[in-house]
């Protein structure tokens, strides 16, 4: 288990480019499934998630090469579906949340597929529901061995169909698309999650030939086709990474300019920053943070104390409620941070609460922050990383902290953020792993 050795209280300076999208590096991986021909995929980001993914898919018989620094080309042509009774490839699946997105590929492709428990982030019932309701619609037929905890999904044949998702789950609704693009007749998919990431495969999966309709709606139209072709396509910057960048300016009074910010595809990102007082100035494709903010939340219109809250996109993202609440430590006012999708990812809190930060956990869900206004910084500590965005958090905590913290259990950091203390230490953050 590694940790970072942080010594807090210096501004961050400097220019930086986000990574290439997590989440949607790991959709686009499953992806190259559906197809015998190479498919080439460019700014991968170079994080643990990303490197187990290109480990799994690998050992399940797809050549993969490294082109470049960040590109990667994929030919699935020689499955070994027996690969996924292995003890190694239960071991691999479990690393990682973004697996089980090789299962609609698969299924497609060969008619069945196996899956044991996906890993990912420990913060609450992650539940797969939606993906198998998804396949049955789809004409699979699906299992559940409780004592192995393993999933088969098979089908004699697959047919287009209508579906109304139970809830707009991400990986869920990527898992169906890519069943749904190669199946016969025509599939609808209505209440699909819309984020970035799935809008990326959805024109990724059309330029291999797909035919998908709706794309960057909770309505899908999908006509099936019979194979699909290779492609070229570029991973967008990752939206949760610039949010985390931004929040680590704001609170060490720092000054950045974020490059390749994507900033069409923000969605209400900077809205959400701007209602917490954070200034920003969105350029071209860049957003400068300005130095030394003191920042202050709004209220509601009415008066109400401000409520940051998550939702299916085109709703604020949950992965970076974590980060608005370490940054509201500092804020000049007050706001409940409401994380209505999932059940243990507040629980950090505990350790903010230790810095001396002022918060009041209401309920699993729900956490007041009475900003400390820049007056008392917060106070450097030992800490354990519990989740990717929590560990984010903590870190942007220790780094406007007075005094040194150390953070174990980075390698949940690093499943998502890619050689951060390398890059933060370009802004002139003060960090190292130990
Ligand atoms: C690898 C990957 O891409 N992981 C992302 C993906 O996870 P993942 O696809 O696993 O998450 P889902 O979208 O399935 O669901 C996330 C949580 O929200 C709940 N839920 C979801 C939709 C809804 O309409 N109502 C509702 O309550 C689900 O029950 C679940 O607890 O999407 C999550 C939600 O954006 C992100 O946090 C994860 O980073
Ligand atoms: C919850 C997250 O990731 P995963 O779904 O991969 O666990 C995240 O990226 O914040």
């Amino acid at each position: 288990m590694s940790s970072f050795e942080v010594i807090g209280g210096r501004p961050i300076k400097g220019e930086i480019t986000p990574q290439g999208a997590k989440n949607e590096a790991l959709q686009v991986i499953c992806a190259t499934l559906l197809t015998k021909e190479t498919v080439i995929i460019d700014n991968l980001p170079d994080i643990l998630d990303v490197k187990n993914l290109i480990h799994l898919v690998s050992d399940l018989g797809v050549e993969t090469q490294k082109l470049s620094d960040r590109k990667y080309s994929f030919r699935a042509q020689n499955i070994n579906l027996d690969y996924l009774k292995t003890r190694e490839f239960k071991k691999r699946a479990a690393a990682l949340r973004g697996s089980i997105m090789i299962m609609g590929p698969l299924l497609a492709r060969f008619k069945k597929a196996f899956f044991p428990k996906p890993g990912g982030d420990k913060i609450g019932r992650r539940r797969l529901d939606t993906h198998f309701y998804g396949f049955e619609k789809l004409g699979a037929s699906f299992d559940f061995d409780s004592e192995e905890f393993f999933y088969t999904v098979h089908a004699d044949k697959l047919k287009g169909a209508y579906m109304l998702l139970d809830e707009a789950s991400v990986t869920g609704t990527a898992n169906i698309i890519m069943t749904a693009v190669l199946t016969p007749g025509t599939t609808t998919i209505y209440n699909a999650a819309c984020e970035p990431y799935v809008q990326q495969l959805c024109k990724m999966l059309n330029s291999m030939g797909a035919r998908i309709n709706g794309i960057g709606s909770n309505l899908l139209t999908i006509e099936g086709v019979s194979e699909l072709n290779g492609c070229e396509h570029r991973i967008l910057s990752d939206i949760i990474e610039i949010g985390s960048f931004i929040g680590l300016a704001a609170m060490t009074g720092g000054e950045i300019t974020i490059k390749e910010a994507n900033t069409e595809h923000l969605g209400v990102i900077p809205l959400a920053f701007r209602r917490m007082g954070i200034e920003m100035e969105i350029r071209n494709n860049e957003i400068y943070i300005p130095p030394n903010q003191r920042y202050t939340i709004e209220t509601f219109i009415d008066g109400s104390i401000m409520t940051i809250s998550d939702a299916p996109w085109p709703g604020l993202t949950p992965d970076l409620l974590s980060v608005f609440l370490v940054v509201a430590t500092q804020a000049n006012g007050s706001v409940l941070i409401h994380q209505k999708m999932f059940e243990s990812r507040l629980f950090f809190v505990d350790k903010l609460i230790d810095m001396g930060a002022r918060i009041i956990l209401c309920d699993p869900h729900r956490a007041t922050v009475i900003g400390l206004n820049h007056e008392t910084p917060l106070k450097g500590s030992i800490m354990t990383s519990p989740d990717i965005r929590a560990g984010v958090a903590l870190l942007i905590a220790a780094l406007s902290a007075k005094g040194k913290s150390i953070i174990h259990n980075i390698e949940q950091i690093d499943r998502g953020y890619e050689h951060i203390d390398k890059r933060l230490r370009t802004l002139g953050a003060e960090i190292k792993r130990i």
